[in-house]
């Protein structure tokens, strides 16, 4: 387990850098890595992992998302970083914005313009629906 104060943006964004680099994307050739943090200060990784048939392809952060689950600590997310070599900034796409809003995530971090920068989630997912609305 590690101390939340010490799993921060950029060692969270070397691990997500890490999982991308586990990718399975040979459809699209766009590897994506992801890496959160939560309350409790555990680091889970997830890389996207393509399929034959395209539309069961599935995202870094949904998969980061399952190890957190399958963790079985805290699951309140505190941030998640993202990273593609093909893409900077690599923002999650609208499904994964909803799974991650799930459990509460605070903010994504991205690599933009050579830094780290970190989105509020409220910026990137305005007026979610969540599970307090049930
Ligand atoms: O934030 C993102 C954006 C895209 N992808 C994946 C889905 C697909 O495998 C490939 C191209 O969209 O990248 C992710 O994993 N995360």
């Amino acid at each position: 387990m590690h101390n939340a104060a010490v799993v921060g943006p950029e060692r969270a964004m070397r691990a997500a850098r890490e999982a991308a680099g586990r990718a399975y994307a040979p459809y699209s050739g766009f590897r994506v890595g992801a890496a959160l943090v939560t309350g409790d200060g555990a680091l889970y990784s997830g890389c996207n992992v393509e399929n034959a048939s395209y539309g069961l392809s599935v995202c870094a952060e949904r998969n980061a998302v399952g190890a957190m689950v399958l963790g079985g600590g805290d699951r309140r997310i505190e941030f998640v970083a993202v990273h593609s070599p093909r893409a900077a900034p690599c923002l999650p796409c609208g499904a994964c914005r909803q799974v991650l809003r799930e459990f509460g995530c605070r903010a994504v971090i991205v690599e933009e313009g050579g830094a780290l920068r970190a989105y509020p989630f409220e910026e990137i997912l305005p007026n979610a629906f969540g599970p307090e609305d049930l």
